[in-house]
Order: C-alpha cells, then structure tokens, then sequence
C-alpha cells in the first residue's frame, strides 16, 4: 500500500515539503505542547479497526493469550506482534520525527529511534476510561481510528519532571481534547493526561510511544561523567574502573 492510501493529503503535502512553515501550517496547538492535525484516511481507520477487530475475535476463539498494551489497559493490543512493526518503524521514520523535530526539539524529538505502538479500546465492553498517567515516551502519537463513541474526551494538565509528576496545575495548563475519527494529537510522552470514560459506543485508538534512545544515553553518559567529577581520587579508585581522569 502506498501512503497516499494511509494519509490525508493535507498531511501527505507538509511532509513532503517537509518545511517548517508546511508543518507549521496544518498542525493546530490548542494548548501548549499539544498539537492536533489531520491525519488518516477514513477508508485506512477501517481497515485497521477490521484487522484488530479480527485479531481479538481469534483471540477470543482460540484462548490465546496476548500481551496488552501496557499495565493500565485491559483491552486492546500490541501492534508490533501482529506484523506491523514495519509499517510503524515507517511511520516513525518518515512522518513523526520530522514533525517532533520541529516542535519537541529538547527532548530528544530529531532522534525518536524506538517505538512500542498499540491500539487502544473504550466502551461499555471494554476498557471504559483512563486515570492520569505520564507515558513510558519521549513523544506520542494517538489518533483516534473510529468507530462511533460519546465521551472519551483526553484531558491535560502540564508536563512535569518524575519528581513532580503529581503537583498540581496551573489554570492554563488544564485542557481537554475530544477525539475525532482520523485526527492525531501529538504530545510529550511526560505531557500528564488521562482520558475521560467513554459514555456509549466503542472507541479505538492507536497509540504509538516514540522513544529515544540516543538521548537516554547521553544524558547517561553526561550524569555518569558528572559523578565521576565529584567523585574523590580514593573512591574512583575504589571503583575497579580505570581511567586517566
Ligand atoms: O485513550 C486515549 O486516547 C489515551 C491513551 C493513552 O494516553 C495511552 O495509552 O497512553
Ligand atoms: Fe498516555
């Protein structure tokens, strides 16, 4: 399949001029650190919600038993084990870090180089809502692919450190997003958010969580270094490592 089958073409033409300013201009900020943008087609959201909906239904037949996306969801399930890592590492690649690099530049956005992509699902029958959660992501991506749901509503509260993750928020940092069939948000992985109960219908979400771990490790590298320096000549000989430090 040809991206031009995945993507609107909105979306297919910024990333082609591949320009700041064509980025800038189908990529709405309604908060600060959120971006939204069109993105898939309508016809591309089907095929995806037919091939989960396929997979839960051998699942369910055959009693298999798969990993779910992460601690916090009981439903819904991990793209890259039903042959779609591929496509997603070309997601990734080819659209998400050139955008990241724009907007999220000081967190590793020109570098993503790992992902753990999922889909999610919402509903009476399924997961029903989302508690207030920090992702394991340097940027992620959550479009919502259908199908016809109320509520669900994403909601913000500023982006913190680990050691603050659970101060409160300032007025200005509080906003909730409601999802749109084919449109994507794309956030800091450490961007605090949740998601609001999904009241009827059944919702389903593929979420990709963009990694990068060039950054992680030069900032371990850096802290290592760091220590190293405080460090007294004893206790770095203590240490066994040798070095002409
Ligand atoms: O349900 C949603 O749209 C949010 C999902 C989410 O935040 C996550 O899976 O990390
Ligand atoms: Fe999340």
């Amino acid at each position: 399949m040809h991206p031009v089958t995945f993507f609107v073409p909105s979306f297919m033409k910024a990333i082609n001029d591949n320009t700041e300013d064509s980025l800038r201009s189908i990529i709405s900020q309604p908060s600060p650190g959120v971006l939204t943008f069109e993105m898939l087609q309508p016809r591309f959201c089907e095929l995806l919600v037919a091939e989960v909906e396929n997979f839960e239904a051998w699942v369910n037949d055959t009693k298999f038993r798969i990993m779910r996306p992460n601690t916090m969801n009981k439903y819904g399930a991990v793209l890259d084990d039903f042959g779609l890592e591929t496509m997603l590492d070309k997601l990734m690649d080819g659209f998400i870090r050139p955008i990241s690099k724009v907007f999220f530049p000081d967190v590793g956005g020109a570098t993503l180089d790992s992902h753990h992509g999922f889909v999610v699902e919402y509903g009476k029958d399924w997961d029903v809502d989302l508690g207030f959660h920090v992702d394991d992501s340097e940027v992620t991506l959550n479009v919502c692919l259908g199908k016809q749901f109320s509520g669900g509503e994403l909601f913000f509260r500023g982006t913190r450190c680990d050691k603050h993750v659970n101060t409160g928020s300032q007025p200005e940092e509080i906003f909730d997003y409601s999802h749109i069939p084919g449109r994507a948000v794309l956030h800091l992985g450490r961007h605090r958010h949740g998601a609001r109960a999904t009241t009827s219908g059944h919702r389903i979400n593929l979420l990709l969580w963009c990694r990068s771990l060039q950054r992680d490790e030069e900032i371990s590298k850096r802290f290592l270094e760091l220590v190293w320096r405080v460090l007294t000549r004893e206790e770095r000989k203590a240490t066994g490592i040798h070095c002409c430090y």
